[in-house]
């Protein structure tokens, strides 16, 4: 629960615009973790109020706020999957609308749902994958190892819980239809965020980015939304590099700490879990040239506005290589050839 003063305090509060937050607030450039955690939740509400959603939706202030409040002490506090990563990939959510007029290619319902579930989608996530649910036979796995892609059945299970919680249902007000039509569109979307299942479609969404999109398609709408998400949740990787270097950093943290949980139980962790043998920059290059690029290719390709963005995640591929080759340079050993490389 949350505590009654703190959510009228903020339901009070006067909410600053966008602009007044930070100037380049909607621009892809501006990178939303340097705001203190404490600020999330104001910055949140300015962001629904902004997309039009208070007034389109009906939200009461005060059941947004205790929606809000109860959904950043749903995660906890590993070194990535916290909330300041969902609230980092809500602001991507709302640079994607503000930018690319995501209005004429989904409709306003669509829209919503893909941002309640960027801020929902990894709700309770302990620092640990799908696959070491199973391996450590965990009580999520038990729950949903069947279905597959565990841990996303869990956060949309958590989004329930949150949304059945007296006073904190931001969709009461929809029409019976749009209720039921917002939640399908919540569980497709948190579902989408298992990257196995992004690898699945990735060959459908490059026919639909060649063919072009075909607003009057449900096929069209539900595989655009799925790309929409996979690129708020990977949206660390398209801002300038310092950001991109800190966040491999907990990204890694949090690997390594699995990997060692695998090994207390006798499991051998994969490369990219195993602090012994990673070669983290050679995993970044292979994950940005393999998943991430062409995610903001994809993008790029539908949404020309989405170029820098595609960029952006070029550049940080180049930063990646150019300390691999570094590094190959030490381990080859020869001053010359540092000497000639500087
Ligand atoms: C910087 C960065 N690096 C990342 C390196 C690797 C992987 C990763 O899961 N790789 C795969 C590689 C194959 C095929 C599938 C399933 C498994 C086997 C594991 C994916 C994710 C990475 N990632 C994420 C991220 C995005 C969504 C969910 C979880 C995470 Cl951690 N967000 N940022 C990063
Ligand atoms: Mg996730
Ligand atoms: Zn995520």
């Amino acid at each position: 629960q949350v505590s009654d003063d703190d959510m009228k305090t903020l339901a009070r509060s006067e909410i600053p615009t966008p602009k007044k937050i930070d100037p380049d607030f909607d621009k892809f450039t501006y990178p939303p973790r340097v705001v203190p955690e404490f600020e999330t939740l104001k910055n949140s509400i300015s962001i629904v109020e902004d997309l039009g959603f208070i007034s389109r939706w009906r939200i009461r202030k005060e059941t947004l706020v205790r929606f809000l409040m109860m959904v950043k002490r749903g995660y906890r506090n590993p070194p990535y999957h916290n909330w300041m990563h969902a609230y980092s990939v809500g602001h991507f959510c709302y640079l994607l609308v503000k930018n690319l007029q995501l209005q004429n290619f989904l409709d306003d319902i669509e829209i919503f749902g893909l941002f309640v579930s960027c801020l929902c989608h990894d709700i309770d996530h302990r620092g640990t994958n799908n696959s070491f649910q199973v391996a450590s036979q965990s009580i999520l796995a038990a729950l949903y190892s069947s279905e597959g892609s565990v841990m996303e059945r869990h956060h949309f299970a958590q989004t329930m819980c949150i949304l059945n919680t007296e006073g904190c249902n931001i969709f009461e007000n929809l029409s019976s239809r749009d209720y039921q039509h917002v939640l399908d569109i919540v569980r497709d979307v948190i579902l989408a965020t298992d990257l196995a299942h992004h690898l699945r479609i990735l060959k459908s969404l490059e026919a639909m980015a060649k063919e072009g999109y075909n607003k009057s398609s449900t096929k069209c709408h539900k595989l655009l939304l799925c790309l929409l998400m996979t690129a708020c949740d990977l949206s660390d990787q398209t801002k300038k590099w310092e950001n991109t270097k800190h966040i491999a950093a907990l990204v890694y943290k949090e690997f390594f700490s699995q990997g060692d949980l695998e090994k207390a139980i006798g499991k051998e962790p994969i490369e990219m879990m195993d602090r012994e043998r990673a070669k983290i920059p050679d995993l970044q290059i292979s994950f940005l040239q393999h998943i991430a690029a062409p995610v903001y290719n994809l993008l790029s390709d539908l949404f020309p506005a989405a170029e820098p963005v595609s960029r952006a995640v070029k550049e940080n591929c180049a930063h990646w290589e150019k300390i691999a080759n570094k590094v190959k340079l030490r381990r080859g050993g020869s001053c010359a050839k540092m000497s000639i490389e500087q």
